[in-house]
């Protein structure tokens, strides 16, 4: 625990009149104990509670060329968050205690953020035999997500089972929602835009018509469902009829497609390839209404770091994926708008609740713990690609100017990130 004291002054929590907010032994004090404090001038600066991110790729164990948990760590302090959720596509994949535990101690010992392992739903994300939920529920890194995320769980009887093996312990399950008969050979959204480019297109009914699967076996089992990177309208209208019949169904969004549309791809630039891909400007419409509406509950990054070999080739054979860590904010701010009280909610609080971060998604005030962000909302930056702190460079944002700066991030009182810098 920190034994330095701060006091941030000025600050505006959430928009609302500015105040001082003092930090101590890992909790916001109350304001009266403030001798001997560092202060730090955050005179029209925005206190948000630490962004949690449910979807992360940190690559470790295996591509530590492309992130490792460190540097993944760091790249989401920089970006405002206290937690970040790890993928289980890692080689070996995440589908036992030992690999689960591995990845919460190398967070621990990085020590920037909460690193909380996902686990695989199945063996070697292979999609035949249930991995052991169990023991990586009751393992050191106490999982609570699971998924097969870059693969879809399109066995429906391994997705029922799934669904009920994790009820034990009030466990999700989340669906990288994909059809994979539909999908066979895509390489962006099917539409007027693949068709004119002559690439095989990935169909919007796949995505829907997992979702509406998943909602029925979620509804029949009773159990948690969550839903990976939506992206299109017409799963909108899915999870809109699931929640109103009552399903336990959360949803998130990335910002890539709250912002990008398939029409990056006509550059042929593979920095644009994404799964699922970047669909049209009615999807992004539907998506930015979903999110502040409710319907879809938070903003996650998918952080998908990937080596310059994978990114820089012919579109064709490139991976999909993009880096999101440290410009998810920004691209937020820019789509929604500063209403700092539903960022709060989509991009902290709610994904805390989801992961079951009890740590997480409190707000800056006496008696919390100090787990926050200081964001300059009148800054701008542009971004670039080879500042970044992650091990790739895949940003679709590269050149673009975005609002909203991070300029301090503190975990449990401690500082991970002070004027715009890592601390570690
Ligand atoms: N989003 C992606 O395009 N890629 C992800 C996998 C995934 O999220 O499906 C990856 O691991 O690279
Ligand atoms: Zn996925
Ligand atoms: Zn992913």
């Amino acid at each position: 625990m920190s034994s330095t004291t701060y006091l941030i002054k000025g600050v505006s929590v959430l928009g609302a009149e500015p105040t001082d907010l003092l930090v101590r032994d890992g909790l916001i004090a109350p304001e009266s104990e403030a001798r001997g404090a560092q202060v730090i001038d955050a005179d029209g600066l925005v206190a948000l509670p630490g962004l949690v991110d449910l979807h992360t790729h940190l690559r470790e164990p295996g591509r530590e060329d492309a992130e490792t948990v460190e540097s993944g760590s760091r790249a989401a302090a920089l970006g405002g968050y206290t937690a970040v959720c790890a993928m289980a596509n890692t080689s070996p994949v995440a589908d036992t205690a030992g690999v689960v535990e591995q990845v919460w101690r190398l967070g621990r010992e990085a020590g920037l953020v909460d690193v909380q392992p996902i686990g695989a739903v199945t063996v070697g994300l292979a999609g035949q035999h249930l991995a052991e939920l169990g023991a990586m529920a009751t393992s050191a890194a106490k999982v609570r997500i699971f998924s097969d995320d870059g693969h879809c769980v399109s066995d429906p009887r391994l997705m029922r089972r799934a669904l009920e093996y994790v009820k034990a312990f009030d466990g999700v399950i989340a669906q990288h929602a994909e059809e994979p008969r539909l999908t066979e050979g895509a390489q962006m959204h099917e539409g007027e835009v693949s068709a004119r480019l002559g690439l095989t297109g990935w169909p919007a009914v796949a995505e829907e018509a997992i979702i509406a699967r998943d909602a029925l076996l979620a509804e029949h089992v009773g159990a948690r469902l969550h839903v990976c990177h939506v992206s299109t309208a017409g799963s909108v209208d899915v999870l809109r009829q699931a929640k109103a019949a009552g399903v336990r169904v959360t949803a998130e969004v990335t910002p890539h497609h709250l912002l990008l549309t398939d029409e990056r791809a006509t550059s042929y630039d593979p920095v644009f390839k994404v799964n699922p891909p970047l669909r049209t400007q009615n999807d992004v419409a539907a998506l930015r209404q979903a999110l502040a509406e409710g319907l879809i509950d938070i903003v996650a990054t998918d952080h998908a770091p990937h080596a310059v070999e994978d990114k820089e080739c012919e579109w064709g054979y490139a991976r999909p994926g993009m880096l999101g860590l440290e410009t998810a904010l920004s691209i937020v701010l820019d789509v929604l708008g500063p209403d700092w009280p539903l960022i709060a909610e989509r991009m902290s609080r709610t994904p805390a609740r989801i992961a079951g971060l009890t740590d997480h998604g409190h707000l800056p005030a006496a008696g919390a713990p100090a787990t926050f962000t200081l964001v300059d909302p009148a800054a701008r930056w542009q971004v670039d690609p080879t500042a970044s702190a992650s091990r790739s460079r895949n940003t679709p944002y590269a050149g673009m100017t975005l609002p909203g700066r991070v300029v301090a991030t503190f975990l449990r009182g401690e500082p991970t990130v002070l004027d715009g810098k890592a601390t570690k």
